[in-house]
């Protein structure tokens, strides 16, 4: 990676090892390391699955838990400090889902500029979700469209987009 400050964007499908492909990246820059998370747990296995995660990191990182607010937690990220936003699609879950949540189009423009203006070496983990047939309800047909115009306009702002596929990295710009 390297770069001052720069934005790299990860996307991939479920389990195609774009968290841990993520971190892999902050960790080649010297700690500490902020992780910024919008996932929130509710039920056993989200507990397990986030416990499992935050095991997994070493120390050196410092977590910050954004469910609706990721723009105010890069705001309030020092100067030049690595951080790792993982993911923007819980995090658009959260939006669709929060009754008094501000409108999915504002929110994500408004992201995606918070994005487009890294101050260190920023890393955006994300879902590539449609691949597959139409969700047959209108709810996931909506995610499904906010999801890919969210994807394009972070990827447009990145300078470096990879697509996890099995595991493996593939730079797509
Ligand atoms: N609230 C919270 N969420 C966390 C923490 N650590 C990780 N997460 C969340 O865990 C989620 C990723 O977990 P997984 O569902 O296992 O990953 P995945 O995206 O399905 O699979 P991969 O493609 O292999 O990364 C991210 O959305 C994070 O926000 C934490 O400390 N607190």
């Amino acid at each position: 990676m390297a770069h001052r400050s720069s934005l790299t964007f990860v996307l991939g499908g479920a389990r195609s090892g774009k968290s841990s492909h993520a971190e892999r990246l902050i960790m080649e820059q010297p700690a500490p390391w902020r992780y910024i998370a919008t996932a929130q747990a509710y039920d056993e296995e989200m507990h397990a699955r986030i416990a499992a995660h935050a095991a997994r990191r070493p120390a050196g990182w410092n977590t910050r838990e954004a469910p609706l607010d990721v723009a105010g937690a890069l705001a309030a990220t020092p100067e030049g400090m690595p951080v790792l936003v993982d993911c923007l699609t819980l995090w658009l879950t959260n939006v669709m889902l929060s009754p008094d949540g501000p409108d999915v189009e504002t929110a994500s423009q408004g992201l995606a500029e918070a994005l487009g203006r890294p101050r260190g070496p920023w890393v955006v983990v994300s879902n590539e979700v449609g691949l597959g047939i139409v969700p047959d309800n209108a709810l996931a047909r909506r995610f499904r469209d906010a999801a890919g115009r969210l994807n394009q306009m972070v990827a447009a702002r990145a300078d470096r987009v990879v697509f996890m596929v099995a595991g493996l990295a593939m730079q797509v710009k």
